[in-house]
């Protein structure tokens, strides 16, 4: 249950007044989630939804976030680009915490993706490189290589307790030096989402992509980095075993959009193991540190772990395709 902090029917109507969107209709909360509050807000003159930024999401980059949605849906790419109120603002503030509405996205998440769900999902990530491609601004990767140390010592104490969390971080150790030694200094960059999951990723029933949402961990890095996390996302079972036909699904219909670069094809299997790396640090964090008696479940960090295995063992960048 993700409602973090409580918005009731007063407050959402007195926040609809900054804008030009109709009067409200209905408010309900959404469990599904584990950063943010959100709620599906319908009104008068359509669908939204309301999210309020918790502490999880860094509130400066809101700006940012707002800014790149807008262009993006303003490109014709499925984000939900920021309601605006009459003043031309797209954030604001409900119970201390700042809050943006959003254009409601249509579709469901896929919940057992099959090759077309992940050929679908692989066109759109290079549409999204493609269609923000000329996006201006530029937000620092605050969970890329440079932030990787800084995860291994934040899950140290309480790894200590735990045989198994430090056999990881001693290996994430070496892996990390290795990474820093081979890392690209150059490769084609740009805007990308950065968190390009199945659950971030609505779909209708033709297993089309209908919208691309929860841009919070947007930023400018490599294209090829945002393909190795969605390839880490899509190509393997919830478990972490590899699926080799959905990993070729992805990869060729993203290829057959945007051309990678040979450079970018021979960075994969680096690209994709710190990736695997960065989110099952940010995996064991979360469960190292986590209250029992929290509502949200933690997700599971070995499922990342063992991914790290199939990207030590491929021979090139071509074995995705
Ligand atoms: N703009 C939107 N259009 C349609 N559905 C949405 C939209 N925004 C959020 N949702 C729904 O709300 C759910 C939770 O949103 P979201 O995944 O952004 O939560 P979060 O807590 O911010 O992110 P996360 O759990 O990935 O950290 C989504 O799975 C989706 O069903
Ligand atoms: N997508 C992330 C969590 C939210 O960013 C994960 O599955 O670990």
């Amino acid at each position: 249950m993700a409602v973090f902090t409580p918005v009731s029917d007063d407050d959402a109507r007195a926040y609809l007044r900054a804008y030009d969107i109709g009067e409200l209709i209905h408010l309900e909360g959404i469990e599904e989630g584990v950063s943010n509050t959100n709620f599906k807000v319908e009104t008068t003159t359509g669908l939204y939804a309301l999210t309020l930024f918790e502490a999880a999401t860094p509130w400066d980059d809101l700006p940012w976030f707002m800014d790149y949605t807008l262009y993006l849906d303003r490109k014709g790419y499925p984000a939900p680009g920021p309601a605006l109120k009459r003043d031309g603002s797209s954030l604001g503030e409900i119970n201390g915490k700042p809050c943006a509405l959003i254009r409601w996205l249509p579709g469901r998440w896929p919940r057992n993706p099959d090759v077309r769900h992940a050929a679908s999902a692989g066109e759109y990530l290079a549409r999204l490189h493609i269609d923000g491609g000329d996006f201006p601004q530029i937000r620092g990767n605050s969970m890329g290589i440079d932030m990787w140390p800084h995860l291994i010592s934040r899950c140290d104490p309480a790894a200590q307790g735990s045989p198994r969390a430090q056999a990881i971080l001693e290996d994430f150790r070496g892996e990390l030096t290795w990474l820093e030694q081979h890392w690209p200094a150059d490769l084609p960059r740009g805007a990308i989402h950065a968190d390009y999951f199945t659950d971030n990723v609505l779909m209708n029933e033709d297993g089309q992509v209908t919208g691309v949402i929860d841009y919070y961990y947007a930023c400018t890095d490599f294209y090829a980095y945002d393909l190795a996390v969605a390839l880490n996302a899509w190509g393997f079972t919830p478990g972490g075993q590899p699926l080799p036909h959905m990993i070729h699904a992805f990869a060729n219909a993203y290829n057959d959009l945007r051309p990678l670069s040979p450079a970018e094809v021979d960075a994969l299997p680096l690209l994709a193991r710190g990736s695997a790396m960065r989110f099952t640090l940010t995996r064991l964090y979360d469960l190292l540190n986590h209250d029992p008696s929290w509502v949200v479940k933690p997700k599971d960090p070995e499922a990342f772990y063992r991914r790290l295995d199939y990207h030590r063992a491929v021979s090139s960048g071509s074995d995705y395709f």
